[in-house]
């Protein structure tokens, strides 16, 4: 590979690799191995790379600036989603039933583009780059702040990442002033309750039939507990309930899902009321139930007044970049925990996928967008070391 510049040929290159290496999360060791390999190869007397005993997936890249004023941190996600593949590409997934289908292959490479640039030339501010495991699913970025890894030279003054965008143009990026993403939390429900004949639903209580209604009833609380001028919702993504035959009624039913709100208080408004309907419901059916919701959720992404400004100023006044102010989204973002620890901007990549979404087994995001995407920001990160 080139000393001076990736091409788009060995960005291509990466993409794909780490494309059929999907990881779940908090087990992405041939991920972390990949990206430690290219990094070493890199590696010039400026560049440090720190390993994180207690969450061995993670890595950590410190580049050592020449007149440096402060840090700037730049984080991507390295871990997929338990989706089998349909794309039919030839650099398709090859681990069943796992994928890279919100396109942190994608985040991956833009990253190492904008790493391996400051590799080859001393940036003048110090960069630090996290290579953050665990997005999708248990708190990777949180469990790392939490392990105290951002201390002294490792913190960054101001953070930035970003997450691409299938109805975007190719390199577009995106973001906007306030809330970018929402605050999320999975719930996990269990409805236990009597199985037995279905010819005699008298003797049993039906945990399918409870589950059923809790689906229907949590549709209420966007319709009726959200105030009608903010946005939420309340998705069930998982429901297993019974055997392989219809003529046995059910003695537990299994939920999962997620609810988003854009503010902290309505998410929070919204797990007490997915409580209260979970548990009305157990008493209407007359079933047990168990309730669970993940560590308190992810906190909405909420961009920095000042560096967002400095980000939205740069990339519109930057004639190579091209640029838009985009409206709040529903996606979540385990990144929100970090920059309500540390200043920052979060932002999309457009890659051109208008007809498929992200967690869709057919999603096939853009490679064009790679170059312009690390072009843009390496651009703006070298234009702010450049700025008091
Ligand atoms: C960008 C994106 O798709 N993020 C995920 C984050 C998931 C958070 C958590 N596991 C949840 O489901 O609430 C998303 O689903 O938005």
């Amino acid at each position: 590979m080139s000393e001076t510049a990736l091409s788009q040929a060995d960005l291509q290159q990466i993409r794909r690799d780490l494309h059929q290496i999907p990881e779940l999360a908090l087990e992405e060791t041939k991920t972390h191995a990949y990206l430690k390999a290219l990094i070493v190869q890199w590696q010039t007397p400026w560049v440090e790379i720190r390993e994180v005993p207690e969450l061995p997936t993670a890595l950590l890249v410190r580049v050592q600036g020449t007149q440096p004023q402060r840090t700037l941190g730049y984080r991507t996600d390295i871990d997929a989603l338990p989706i089998e593949e349909q794309t039919g590409l030839p650099f398709a997934s090859k681990h069943p039933g796992k994928m890279h289908a919100c396109g942190h292959d994608m985040h991956m490479t833009v990253a190492l583009g904008v790493l391996h640039h400051f590799c080859m030339t001393q940036p003048k501010d110090n960069l630090v780059f996290l290579f953050q495991p665990a997005e999708e699913e248990e708190f990777g970025g949180k469990k790392l702040y939490d392990l105290g890894v951002f201390k002294d030279e490792w913190r960054p003054d101001e953070f930035y990442g970003l997450h691409d965008n299938p109805a975007l143009p190719a390199g577009q990026i995106a973001t906007r002033q306030g809330t970018l993403f929402a605050g999320s939390c999975v719930v996990r429900i269990v409805f236990s309750g009597a199985g037995g004949h279905a010819a005699m639903p008298h003797l049993t209580n039906d945990a399918l039939l409870a589950a059923a209604s809790f689906v229907t009833s949590v549709q209420s609380i966007v319709s009726r507990n959200l105030n009608p001028v903010d946005a939420g919702v309340v998705t069930f993504g998982s429901l297993h309930a019974g055997g392989s035959v219809g003529n046995i009624i059910a003695d537990e039913a299994k939920l999962i899902g997620t609810m988003r709100g854009l503010t902290q208080v309505n998410l929070e408004m919204m797990m007490d009321r997915i409580q209260r309907i979970a548990r009305g419901t157990a008493e209407t059916f007359n079933v047990d139930v168990d309730i669970e919701l993940e560590q308190g959720g992810y906190q909405p992404v909420e961009n920095d007044p000042d560096t967002t400004a400095r980000f939205i100023d740069f990339m519109e006044q930057d004639e190579a970049s091209d640029f838009t102010i985009v409206d709040s989204a529903m996606t979540a973002e385990d990144f929100g925990y970090l920059l309500h620890q540390i200043p920052g901007t979060m932002f999309w990549l457009g890659v051109n996928d208008p007809s498929h979404n992200l967690h869709q087994a057919v999603f096939s995001p853009d490679e064009a967008a790679l170059l312009p995407g690390i072009q843009s920001i390496t651009r703006f990160l070298t234009w702010r070391m450049a700025q008091n």
